[in-house]
């Protein structure tokens, strides 16, 4: 297992690109296999969670053919309704996202249940509740979810939301678009994933409207043709190099990144001292003056997202004060708060809250990445500890960053890829 050597303690300056969403991407390999009719996808991040789905989507029969750097065409046109394996599927949570498609298209499904970061239960009971408002007999039995359209395919319906869970909006959307009829989604997740899925599959032939908004309405059943979509920017990735910035008092311009995608992130980061703002090709991030502690509670969009809750908190370990980093999305996102505290981060762990006690300076030491944003948070942290930071288990950040050392060494980070 590789692991990175990070040497701490040098001011991060420069230019970083910004990759595609994975979480665009991942619903939107899945909902290929809607369609008999070819859909390329443009500026598709080279992570391991793409590949994943990929490999899942070729197990449909899916015809994956790479284009030019960072685009891909999925041809399902000769899908066939298998078995989604648990090897497969446990590699990633968004695998449980073939469900709606495969309903769709072929009136059943049998899917094993997902994996993915381990950072909470991760139920996908509303995805099923979803399925089951448009006329779908749902049963979950040994590990796999098995789902069946009613004859005559699924029908149009009202799906309220307790949660605006985005998997299981995406998952209603896949499924409504080969509905006949008119489907409501209430109380729908608003993140711009969402809507980039939208987007795609209006693209494809689907109509939809409100989306990126609590109300989505689609009018089914879709008549698929061929369609490219370019992907929206990592709002995650960007705001990752953006404390990347401000951690290490630097100064980086996140190319591609969206103001609009980030707009409570970069509040957040003003408050506690760091500077943003737009620039012709996305968003400058800067650091001259002293970090000072802010509060933060995650949110679902528009508010500060979960995936930066790890990232954040390195961030605060040094600032100025004490800043309270409140989690209400996933129920066991704290698996960083040891590893952080290994490399002298003051943290206290209450429920789901953590009181971070600025400190004077981190120093190095080795730590286990347990998770996708756990393990970029050390090596955020590792960023600014004096000495050697040594972060195992790096294939977690593998699943979710496209070329991370690389991207952080061009900046003027001191960081080393060691082979295991
Ligand atoms: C591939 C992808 O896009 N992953 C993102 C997606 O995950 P994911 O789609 O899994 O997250 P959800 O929005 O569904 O989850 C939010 C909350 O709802 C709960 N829930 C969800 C579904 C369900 O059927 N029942 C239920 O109780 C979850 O346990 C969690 O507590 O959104 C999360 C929240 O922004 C992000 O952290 C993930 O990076
Ligand atoms: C939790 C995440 O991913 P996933 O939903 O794919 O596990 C994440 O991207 O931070």
């Amino acid at each position: 297992m590789d692991r990175l050597i990070i040497r701490g303690g040098r001011r991060l300056a420069g230019t970083v690109d910004i990759a595609g969403a994975k979480n665009a991407a991942l619903p939107l390999i899945a909902a290929s296999l809607l369609s008999d009719r070819p859909v390329t996808l443009a500026n598709l991040p080279a992570i391991t969670d793409v590949e994943t789905m990929q490999v899942l989507a070729g197990g449909y029969g899916v015809r994956v053919t790479r284009g030019q750097a960072h685009q891909v065409t999925l041809d399902a046109a000769a899908a066939v309704n298998a078995e989604a394996h648990y090897d497969t599927v446990r590699r990633a949570r968004a695998t449980a996202l073939v469900l709606g498609p495969l309903l769709g298209r072929f009136g059943h499904a049998r899917v094993s249940l997902p994996g993915g970061c381990a950072i909470g239960a991760r139920p996908i009971d509303l995805h099923l509740k979803a399925l089951t408002a448009l006329g779908a007999e749902v049963a979950v039995d040994g590990g796999y979810v098995t789902a069946r359209a009613p004859h005559g395919g699924l029908a149009g319906g009202r799906i309220v939301l307790t949660l605006p869970s985005v998997g299981a909006t995406e998952t209603a959307l896949m499924a409504a678009v080969t509905a006949r009829g008119e489907t409501e989604i209430l109380n729908a997740a608003r993140e711009p994933e969402v809507a980039d899925l939208a987007a795609c599959l209006v693209a494809m032939g689907a109509h939809i409207e409100g989306a990126g908004t609590q109300r989505i309405l689609v009018q089914g059943p879709a008549s698929f043709r061929p369609a490219t979509h370019t992907l929206i920017p990592d709002r995650i990735e960007a705001g990752t190099y953006a404390v990347a910035a401000a951690i290490t008092g630097g100064r980086l311009e996140l190319i591609g990144a969206r103001l609009e995608h980030l707009a409570v992130q970069c509040q957040i980061l003003e408050r506690a001292g760091v500077s943003v703002y737009p620039t012709d090709r996305g968003l400058m991030v800067e650091r001259a003056g002293h970090l000072r502690a802010t509060d933060v509670s995650t949110e679902p969009y528009p508010g500060f997202p979960t995936d930066l809750q790890a990232q954040f908190m390195a961030l605060m370990s040094v600032a100025e004060g004490a800043a309270m980093i409140r989690e209400t999305i996933f129920e066991n996102r704290f698996m960083h708060v040891p590893e952080l505290a290994r490399l002298g981060a003051d943290l206290t762990l209450r429920g789901t809250s953590v009181l971070v006690r600025g400190v004077e300076r981190l120093r190095g030491a080795p730590v286990m990445a347990t998770d996708l944003r756990a393990s970029v948070c050390l090596i955020l942290a590792g960023l600014v500890a004096e000495g050697e930071t040594v972060v195992n288990r790096v294939y977690h950040l593998d699943r979710g960053y496209e070329d991370l050392a690389r991207k952080l060494v061009r900046c003027g980070a001191d960081i080393e890829r060691v082979p295991g």
